[in-house]
């Protein structure tokens, strides 16, 4: 990977622990995208101002590995906001715990739709 800055707004940010890996010490790609999931419904919260669902995660990649001892830290970037939909650029950096830098391991496409109490699809409020 070359690019050496972020697309978004920092969102979240954990530790990989030895129980999110694999005997090798990569951490599950399950688990990077649970912290991505995360990120995604609480920036699609934040601009639906209530409740969302995941509708669609798209052209996800896992391009390095997230290695136990990682702090992963995840950027969303809202690309598109629909009727009721959010479209969110969400990346997964991690900054290594033997080396100072930070690189992006993951990308995705996720699609957030606001839900109304009964949990049905509404419309997303201006800003
Ligand atoms: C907290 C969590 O993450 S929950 C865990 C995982 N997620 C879930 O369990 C969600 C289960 N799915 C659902 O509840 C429903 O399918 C919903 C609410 C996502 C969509 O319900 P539908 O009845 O299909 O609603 P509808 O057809 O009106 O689509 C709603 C919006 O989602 C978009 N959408 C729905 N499915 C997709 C898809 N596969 N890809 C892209 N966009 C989609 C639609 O284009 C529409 O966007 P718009 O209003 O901005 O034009």
């Amino acid at each position: 990977m070359t690019e050496t800055k972020p697309r978004g707004e920092l969102t979240l940010r954990t530790l990989a622990m030895p129980g999110d890996a694999n005997p090798a010490g990569d951490i599950f790609g399950g688990w990077v995208m649970a912290q991505m999931d995360l990120a995604s419904g609480i920036r699609a919260a934040e601009r639906a101002r209530g409740r969302v669902v995941t509708a669609a995660v798209k052209e996800m990649a896992f391009e390095l590995p997230v290695k136990i001892g990682d702090t992963l830290s995840v950027y969303t970037d809202i690309e598109r906001v629909g009727r009721t939909s959010i479209t969110l650029i969400v990346e997964a950096w991690a900054h290594r715990a033997r080396y100072a830098k930070m690189e992006k391991v993951t990308a995705g496409t996720f699609i957030m739709v606001a839900l109304d109490e009964e949990g049905k699809p509404k419309a997303v409020p201006e800003e």
